[in-house]
C-alpha cells in the first residue's frame, strides 16, 4: 500500500530534523535518489550516461538544491550537464558542487526563454528542480515559456526524457491542484513519501511514474493523507470460496440496472459481478430486459420484483435506468434497505443526504456537479476536476455515502475523509460503458465481503471501492495490449485478475 501525505505535512515532518542541523544529510540522500533515478532510467534509453546531455532547471529554493546535486553526479559519470537557472538565486553549495564537476550555468530570461527551450529539448534527459513543495502557484515567467515548449514537444512525442525533483513544478504537493502551467513528467523522484498532490487531479496525470526515496522521515510523519492500493493488498478483499461455502453462503448480489432503452448497461454490470465472483446474481428490471440478460447469463435469475422482495447482501442500482421509474424506485429502495449499494450512473440523480458509509455512489466529475448542486454546493466541473480530493471529500461529507469519483486517478473517499486513488486505468477505459463494469465488480466485492465487523474501520467501504477500481483498471490496461477497450469484453481478463490475485489452486485429476 502505498501512503500518501501533503507536502504541508511532509514539511512538519522534516522541520525537527531541520532544527536537529541534518538538513544537508536529508538533502545528500534526496539528491542520490534523484540520481540514481535519473541514471538508471538515462541509462535504459541511451545505453549509457557517457556523452549523455543532461539539462537541469534549478529555482531558488532547496528543491533546485537537490536537482543540482543529482546533475553533479551525472556530470561526474561524464554526462555534459547544464543548469538552467529559473530565479536569481540558487542553492550555493548545490551549485558549487555542479560547477566543480564541469556543469555549466545559464540564467533564464524572458528574451532567452525560446532558445534555451529549444536547447533543452534536444537534452537527452531534463532534472526538473524549479519548485517543490515550497512552490505556490504555477510555473511564471520565462520558466513558464520552458515547461510549455517541453509540454508540447512531449505531446508530439519529441520531448526528453524529464525527471521530476520531489514533484513536478508547479503542482501543489497538497491536492494535485495546478494554477496554470506544470512541467510534464515521465518519472518524478519523490522525498520522505508520496505526496498527494502526485496522486489526484492534473498532479496526478503529470508526475507519471512515481517512486519514493526514504530519506528517514518515517517516525516523524503520522497519519496518512491517503493510500494507494498496491496487488498485494487485494487479495484479502477479493471472493475466494472455502469447502464450506454454498451460493448464498459466498453472497447474493442484486442488480437493479438496465431499461428498455439501455439494456447493455446491465448486461455489462451483471457480466462483471459473475465475472468477480458471487454465489448468485438476482437481477431485477424490465422483462425485455431480463431476458437479454438470461441469453447473455443463463446463471443470473431474473424477475420484476421489488427491492424488499428479495434477499440479497448486497444491491447494484441505476447503471442504465435511464428514465426508468421501476428502476429508479429501486435505486430508493436499495440506499434505503441498510445493505452495502453501489449507486451509479441515473440513479445518483435520486441520491439524497442521510446516507451510510457502504453506500457507495460512482459519479464521475459530470454526476459529482450535478450532485453537489443538487445538495446546494457551488460546484462546476472544471473546479471538480482541478481538485478532486476536495470535492469527493465533500459530498462524501454532504451524503453520509463513500464516493468513487471516476476519472484518469479514480478516488474513494469516505465520509469520515479517508481517502484512497488508484490509478491503474488506461485512457482507453474512458468509453461507453465503462462504468457500467466497474458497478459490477464493485457490486461482487461489497455481496462478498466477509471482512469481520470489528475490523471495519471508518474507510473500510473507500478501501473495498479502490479495490474495484484497481480491478477494473488492471483488466482495462491488459485488454488495451489488444488494441481499443470494450468494457462488454473485459470479463475473462476480470476473472484472468482474480484468479491470479487470489492464488486460486486447482486440483489436478490423473
Ligand atoms: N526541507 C528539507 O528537509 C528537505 C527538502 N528537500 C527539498 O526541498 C524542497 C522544498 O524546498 P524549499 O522549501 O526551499 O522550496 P522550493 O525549492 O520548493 O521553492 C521555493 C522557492 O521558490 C519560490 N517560489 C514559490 N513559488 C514560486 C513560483 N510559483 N514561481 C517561482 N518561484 C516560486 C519561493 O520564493 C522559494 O524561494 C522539497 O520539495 C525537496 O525537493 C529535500 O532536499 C529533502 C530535505
Ligand atoms: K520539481
Amino acid at each position: 500500500m502505498i501512503r500518501a501525505y501533503t507536502g504541508t505535512a511532509v514539511r512538519r515532518s522534516e522541520a525537527p530534523l531541520l532544527a536537529a542541523g541534518r538538513g544537508g544529510e536529508l538533502m545528500q540522500r534526496a539528491a542520490y535518489g534523484l540520481y540514481a533515478a535519473a541514471a538508471a532510467s538515462l541509462t535504459a534509453r541511451r545505453g549509457r550516461i557517457y556523452g549523455s546531455s543532461v539539462t537541469v532547471l534549478a529555482g531558488s529554493g532547496n528543491n533546485g538544491g537537490d536537482a543540482l546535486y543529482a546533475a553533479a553526479r551525472l556530470a561526474r559519470r561524464g554526462a555534459a550537464a547544464t543548469a538552467v537557472l529559473t530565479s536569481a538565486a540558487a542553492h550555493p553549495e548545490a551549485l558549487a558542487a555542479f560547477r566543480a564537476q564541469g556543469g555549466k550555468t545559464l540564467a533564464l530570461t524572458e528574451s532567452n526563454a525560446a532558445a534555451v527551450s529549444g536547447a533543452a529539448l534536444a537534452a537527452d534527459a531534463v532534472l526538473d528542480g524549479v519548485l517543490g513543495t515550497g512552490g505556490s502557484g504555477g510555473l511564471r515567467g520565462p520558466a513558464r515559456i520552458l515547461a510549455e515548449a517541453l509540454n508540447t514537444a512531449r505531446l508530439q512525442g519529441k520531448a526528453p526524457l524529464v525527471v521530476a525533483c520531489d514533484l513536478p513544478s508547479g503542482v501543489d504537493a497538497d491536492s494535485g491542484r495546478v494554477a496554470g502551467t506544470c512541467l510534464q513528467a515521465d518519472l518524478t523522484v519523490t522525498f520522505g513519501a508520496v505526496k498527494t498532490g502526485l496522486l489526484a487531479g492534473p498532479g496526478a496525470a503529470a508526475a507519471g511514474e512515481i517512486r519514493c526515496i526514504d530519506i528517514g522521515l518515517g517516525p516523524h510523519l503520522g497519519t496518512p493523507d491517503a493510500y494507494r492500493l498496491q496487488a498485494e493488498d487485494l487479495a484479502g478483499l477479493l471472493p475466494v470460496p472455502t469447502p464450506a461455502d454454498q451460493k448464498y453462503s459466498r453472497g447474493v448480489l442484486g442488480v437493479a440496472a438496465g431499461s428498455e432503452t439501455y439494456p447493455g448497461a446491465a448486461l455489462m454490470a451483471a457480466g462483471a459481478a459473475l465475472a468477480t465472483g458471487v454465489g448468485m446474481l438476482r437481477y431485477l428490471g424490465p422483462a425485455t430486459v431480463a431476458r437479454l440478460i438470461n441469453l447473455a447469463h443463463p446463471e443470473a435469475v431474473c424477475s420484476s420484483d421489488a427491492v424488499a422482495d428479495i434477499h440479497v447482501q448486497a444491491w447494484v442500482a441505476g447503471p442504465g435506468a435511464g428514465k426508468d421509474e421501476d428502476q429508479r424506485r429501486r435505486a430508493r429502495d436499495a440506499m434505503a434497505s441498510g445493505l452495502p449499494a453501489v449507486i451509479d450512473a441515473d440513479a445518483i440523480g435520486v441520491v439524497a443526504p442521510g446516507l451510510h458509509p457502504a453506500v457507495i455512489l460512482t459519479p464521475h466529475a459530470g454526476e459529482l456537479t450535478a450532485l453537489l448542486r443538487s445538495l446546494g454546493e457551488d460546484a462546476d466541473r472544471a473546479e471538480i476536476e482541478a481538485d478532486p480530493i476536495r470535492y469527493a471529500r465533500l459530498a462524501a461529507a454532504r451524503t453520509g455515502a463513500t464516493v468513487l469519483l471516476k476519472g484518469w486517478a479514480t478516488l474513494a473517499a469516505a465520509p469520515t475523509g479517508e481517502l484512497y486513488s488508484q490509478a491503474e486505468a488506461t485512457p482507453w477505459l474512458a468509453t461507453a460503458g465503462s462504468g457500467d463494469t466497474l458497478s459490477g465488480i464493485l457490486g461482487a466485492l461489497l455481496a462478498t465481503d466477509r471482512t469481520p465487523d470489528s475490523e471495519r474501520g471508518p474507510g473500510h467501504y473507500a478501501r473495498l471501492a479502490a479495490a474495484a477500481a484497481h480491478l477494473h483498471g488492471r483488466a482495462g490496461t491488459l485488454a488495451a495490449a489488444d488494441g481499443p477497450v470494450q468494457p462488454s469484453l473485459l470479463e475473462p481478463r476480470i476473472r484472468a485478475i482474480v484468479a491470479n490475485l487470489t492464488k486460486q489452486s486447482h486440483r489436478k485429476f490423473k
